[in-house]
């Protein structure tokens, strides 16, 4: 585990956490917190009664004195059935504040995680491990309340106690409150050696869940059975395991061994006041129900300042956890937000790359070099080139998914970081080549294209036919309510098996979403036809082009029959454009990609003639 410590909050950050986490629960479940807080006063106040009222009972029959034993005995009943029903009813209301709480915080943590504009956060291990973090701290925010309340209680249990110690003996209490401290930073250096020690196996526990879902999910199931990799991801899985563990276990021992330290030392103080009070009651100065009184007040205070001092530590842990939170709800859109953003107008005139350099990191390398490219409103651009050149990238800026390193992109000459993201994602269309395969209904997998097709099934439908996909979907158990999934049970029947799509028809319905959104400013289509079949993809083509008629697209792809009769042809290579003209001009050109298409197409031809 290479990961180092990392700097950990100081007490005003974390005091600024609280008082989020305090408003937070008081947000969620106002009624259930004042309720909790009532039951846990009663909580807390009952062994100190308890304490008094066995104490009297003592005394009175050390006395002889009968008269008001009833009496006592009936209010001992009450305050035990008191205490008990207020731990079960702060059992309940402990479990239904964390659920509200835990609603609420996972509502906030997933706003702000959809809220942020670009991508670069989620390619980034630390973003994901702090995610990680204020996912767990979000699904049990409950605890932050629950510690707070376990050491408001323990207060008041030791502020009772310390009542009746005082009486008895003033130095001996200040003993017994004294020990309490040196326990209370000991565990606060632990709870910060915990925090941090699961900051450095964040990455391994990723990991772990990496190789557990790669071997639990129908995504890997095929290369790991052809390939045999059970064995080989199983034993890389289980030393992620052992990893994590051997830093918990680490953890722990530390923990154990200070907390058996801790003990000894409570009982050598308990020990010390014992001796100290039947010595006293030898020589008369206590009475039997004193040293009752005294004996179950060094063990109450005891109990109580060891349930504040872990609380307190629990609770500091808890803050640093929730700081994770914190941190990811005020960490704002992520790409920069326009001072004062332009409205964008509908394209007219078209969209201008301007000297784009762009790398996705200052470690990375150059990814684009000062491309400068125009992309013609009503007309269709085709980037091709090898692999790796920068074509998807150059698509993902013109999305706004990342801001270029240097240059600019204008649209009808306005700047794109001037307008909000959203406004420009409004007017853009895209397939990209990593679509996404929602397991949901064929019906919500088109209708994700633009959710206010949603209820419109006649959108809906017209978008599939256009993509060559309503019949395939027509005919699926429940039609476009169909679940295209095989891990989750249809709605319509939990026993029937889910479906799933063939590769093109997944094609094919990531263009149908392409379909509901063509009225927009932009297409953009990477390898819209990959996976088709030769006479499927000769039909998606004809499509495309219609669609595309005197509209404003960018089509990647590798099939160079599939842009040949795009307006403007762009060669990328090395991240530069090298070429650029129609198909026949570059043709002419007898560069990069006059030998592309002839390579290419030397396939067809030599089939042909083998065929003749
Ligand atoms: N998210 C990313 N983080 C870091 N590097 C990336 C990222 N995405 C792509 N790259 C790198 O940027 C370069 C260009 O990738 P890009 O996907 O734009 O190429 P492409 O021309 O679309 O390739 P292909 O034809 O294979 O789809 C590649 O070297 C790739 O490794």
């Amino acid at each position: 585990m290479k990961r180092g410590r990392r700097e950990q909050p100081g007490f005003r950050v974390l005091a600024r956490g609280a008082a989020r986490g305090a408003g937070l629960v008081c947000r969620a479940a106002p009624a259930h917190v004042a309720a909790y807080v009532a039951v846990t006063l009663v909580g807390a106040v009952t062994p100190v009664a308890l304490a008094w009222l066995t104490k009297d009972v003592l005394d009175g029959i050390a006395h002889g004195s009968a008269a008001g034993l009833p009496g006592l005995a009936a209010a001992i009943a009450v305050v035990t059935t008191l205490a008990a029903a207020a731990t079960h009813a702060a059992e309940y209301l402990r479990g239904e504040v964390d659920r509200r709480v835990s609603l609420r915080a996972k509502d906030e943590l997933f706003t702000a995680v959809c809220g942020f504009t670009g991508l670069a956060r989620f390619e980034s291990p630390a973003f994901l491990d702090r995610l990680r973090m204020a996912q767990q701290s979000a699904s049990n925010p409950g605890r932050l309340i629950d510690t707070a309340m376990s050491a408001a209680r323990s207060l008041i249990t030791v502020a009772g106690f310390v009542g009746s110690l005082l009486l008895i003996s003033p130095v001996f209490t200040a003993l017994l409150l004294l020990s309490a401290i040196p326990a209370l930073l000991i565990e606060l250096r632990l709870s910060r050696q915990r925090v941090d020690m699961m900051w450095r196996i964040g990455p391994v526990e990723r990991k772990e869940m990496f190789y557990a879902r790669l071997m639990s999910t129908t995504d890997a199931a095929k290369e790991i059975r052809l390939f045999d990799l059970g064995a080989f991801l199983r034993v890389r899985m289980l030393a992620e395991v052992r990893a994590a563990y051997a830093a918990r276990r680490g953890m722990d021992r530390r923990e154990s061994a200070v907390q058996a330290g801790l003990a000894g030392a409570a009982a050598i103080v308990a020990g010390i006041g014992l001796v100290w009070a039947i010595l006293a009651a030898a020589q008369g100065r206590l009475s039997v129900g004193d040293v009752s009184m005294f004996v179950a007040a060094i063990a109450g205070v005891q109990a109580a300042l060891s349930t504040m001092v872990s609380a307190g530590a629990m609770a500091h842990e808890q803050l640093l956890i929730f700081q994770h939170h914190v941190t990811i709800i005020g960490s704002g859109p992520g790409l920069p937000v326009p001072a004062d953003p332009v409205a964008l107008p509908a394209l007219r005139r078209g969209i201008e790359l301007r000297d784009v350099w762009f790398r996705y990191s200052d470690e990375h390398p150059w990814v684009l070099r000062g491309v400068d490219l125009f992309i013609p409103y009503g007309r269709t651009v085709a980037l091709v080139g090898r692999n790796g050149a920068g074509k998807s990238t150059l698509i993902k800026l013109l999305c706004r998914f990342y801001d270029p390193t240097r240059g600019a992109i204008l649209w009808d000459g306005v700047d794109i970081r001037d307008v909000p993201p959203e406004a420009l994602r409004a007017r853009i269309g895209a397939v990209f080549q990593d679509f996404v395969s929602y397991e949901l209904t064929a019906r919500d997998n088109i209708a994700v294209g633009d959710l206010t097709a949603a209820e419109d099934q006649e959108r809906l439908r017209l978008a599939a036919e256009e993509a060559g996909v309503h019949e395939a979907l027509a005919a699926l158990p429940y039609g476009y309510e169909t679940l295209l999934s095989r891990d989750f049970a249809p709605e319509q029947d939990e026993e029937a098996d889910g479906v799933l799509l063939s590769g093109g028809q997944w094609q094919r319905l990531a263009l149908a979403r392409a379909f509901l959104r063509r009225e927009n400013d932009l297409m953009i289509l990477d390898e819209p036809s990959a996976g088709l079949d030769a006479e499927a993809e000769y039909e998606v083509h004809n499509r495309l082009t219609r669609l595309r008629a005197g509209r404003t697209s960018v089509v990647i792809s590798h099939r160079l029959g599939a842009t040949r009769d795009a307006d403007t042809i762009v060669v990328l290579s090395g991240g530069a454009v090298t070429e650029q003209g129609t198909h026949a001009e570059l043709r002419a050109l007898d560069g990069t990609y006059a030998a592309l298409f002839a390579r290419q197409a030397s396939g067809y031809v030599d089939d042909l003639a083998a065929r003749r």
